[in-house]
């Protein structure tokens, strides 16, 4: 018999002018794993924090192993023993890996701070999940994924009960997801619960054991994971059926629009060269780390390259910074909303409207009806969901941020369009919107540069894939050649 380990009922919590949760329950058990799913807005962010005390309640109770749970308190929450995992990993980069395992749980002997002790506690712990970790390491020079685990042996080391992962695996490659499932696979087995938070639905499928549901803000299902197939999961999240993932009626042209010469940049890339036509989706697939960021970067003007050529239209072009870029046609959504994205404390609105101001501002009064025309047709087509135009994009749930910089790129009219993981952190009604986006666009003539981390995605968009690995082109792939073998084998 499933042993309940936490039990909310009945939760509410209101932002002006948003329900973000109307009276939703969730039952999480011992040693389960347990999907939390919904679209954009959902309100899948809005419950964890108030797991994790950041958020009280405006109604409803909590029960955590037994007892009512309390509120609004984030030490109370990690004392009764509920962690949370964010996307942003919250370690002190300068501590040892073994100093940010013990923070806050720091061992003493005769009331002065042992090191060897928390060392040798810190060990313990890293045993007891089956992982290696570089103790002694300094922590912000690892890579992401091992932080991420530094991060999950710091919740044992406060004796967790519940672990709460939001979007884990979104800057994992796919071999450091499976040590991250076998770490869970772990966690169950000292009957320590999860609740995973995502959008990637074959992840939920594989690795929890039940899932709940949210749709705007309302508890919908909790449901065994077991024989739920991955249409009903979408059905259950949008309330509709969603069919047609990926819809391609673009047929590139052979008019070439951007021509990448041999580019390079000390300790980035090196000898990069492509080709893209108008029209086309050309899909860019590697490894993180690859150097398909970077490369998109100095198209957009980010950087400048140190060797190679970059033609626009036949004509060489060196872009200073991105507004030169822009003005030569060429738009990019960024993989880093929050540092490249977003103004946070500015309307969605004004965030959309924000790469077009010129054409509505004349004699420094601004075109109302043609701001809000821009800004209804991109909360329409990529269903933006705010309480209005006006509500601070940083209160908006992150895929409604990512949704508002794609229009504001797409407002631009542009001829390269550059999308870096555009649909990471998206639902997957969304998706289906943007790929069709894309492939409208396309056809439009616009030609699409498509870095994507997700295999399925590149190769159903794209035209031709062009394959990076340390920096540099290992493989150019025609339609008839994609594989996900192929792929893999020139990405490692
Ligand atoms: N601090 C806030 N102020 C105002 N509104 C907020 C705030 N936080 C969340 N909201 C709103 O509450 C609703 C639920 O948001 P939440 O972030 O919980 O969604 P989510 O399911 O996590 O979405 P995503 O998948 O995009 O991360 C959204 O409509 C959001 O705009």
């Amino acid at each position: 018999m499933a042993v309940v380990l936490l039990e909310a009922k009945g939760v509410s919590k209101s932002f002006p002018g948003v329900k973000a949760l109307d009276k939703v329950d969730l039952v999480i058990h011992e040693g389960e794993v347990h999907g939390l799913i919904g679209e954009n807005g959902a309100g899948k962010s809005t419950i964890i924090k108030i797991l994790a005390g950041v958020y009280t309640p405006d109604e409803g109770s909590i029960t955590f192993q037994g007892e009512n749970l309390g509120a609004g308190n984030i030490e109370n929450m990690l004392n009764r023993g509920i962690s949370i995992i964010y996307q942003e990993l919250c370690l002190v980069p300068y501590l040892k890996v073994y100093e940010n395992i013990m923070l806050g749980n720091e061992p003493c002997k005769r009331g002065i701070y042992s090191a060897k002790e928390a060392k040798r506690r810190a060990a313990q712990i890293v045993e007891k999940i089956g992982i290696d970790l570089p103790l002694e390491a300094e922590t912000g020079k690892l890579d992401i994924a091992v932080q991420q685990m530094v991060e999950i042996a710091k919740a044992l080391s406060r004796n967790s009960k519940l672990i709460i992962m939001d979007e884990p695996t979104s800057s994992l490659t796919n071999r450091e997801v499976e040590k991250l499932y076998k770490i869970i696979e772990n966690l169950k087995k000292q009957n320590i619960s999860v609740l995973f938070v995502s959008h990637k639905l074959e992840e939920i499928q594989e690795i929890c054991d039940r899932i709940t549901v949210f749709r705007d803000g309302q508890f919908i299902e909790t449901r065994d994971t077991k024989g739920l197939s991955r249409d009903e999961m979408v059905y259950s999240m949008v309330g509709r059926e969603i069919t047609n993932y990926y819809t391609t009626t673009h047929v590139p042209t052979k008019e070439k629009i951007l021509e990448v010469r041999n580019l390079g940049k000390k300790g980035m890339l090196r000898n990069v060269s492509f080709e893209l036509y108008k029209g086309e989706v050309l899909g860019f697939a590697g490894l993180i780390g690859a150097g398909r960021s970077e490369m998109a970067q100095i198209l957009f003007g980010l950087y400048t390259s140190d060797e190679g050529e970059i033609l626009v239209n036949g004509k060489k072009r060196v872009f200073h910074n991105p507004s030169e870029a822009v003005n030569a046609g060429i738009a990019m959504v960024p993989e880093n909303r929050k540092e490249q994205g977003i103004i946070p404390q500015m309307g969605v609105g004004y965030n959309i409207t924000l790469s077009v101001l010129k054409q509505f501002i004349k004699y420094a009064r601004v075109n109302k009806n043609r701001e809000k025309s821009i800004i209804d047709k991109y909360f329409t087509s990529l269903r933006i969901k705010a309480s209005s135009s006006e509500q601070i994009i940083s209160n908006l749930s992150g895929g409604n941020q990512q949704k508002a910089i794609f229009g504001r790129w797409l407002a631009t009219n542009p001829q390269i369009l550059i999308l870096d993981e555009p649909t990471r952190g998206i639902d997957i009604g969304a998706k289906t919107e943007i790929y069709s986006i894309i492939d409208e666009l396309a056809k439009q003539g616009v030609a699409i540069i498509m870095i994507s981390s997700e295999l399925p995605e590149v190769m159903n968009t794209s035209d031709r894939i062009v394959v990076m690995k340390h920096g540099t082109v290992s493989a150019t792939l025609n339609k008839e050649d994609f594989s996900q073998e192929k792929i893999m084998h020139n990405s490692l």
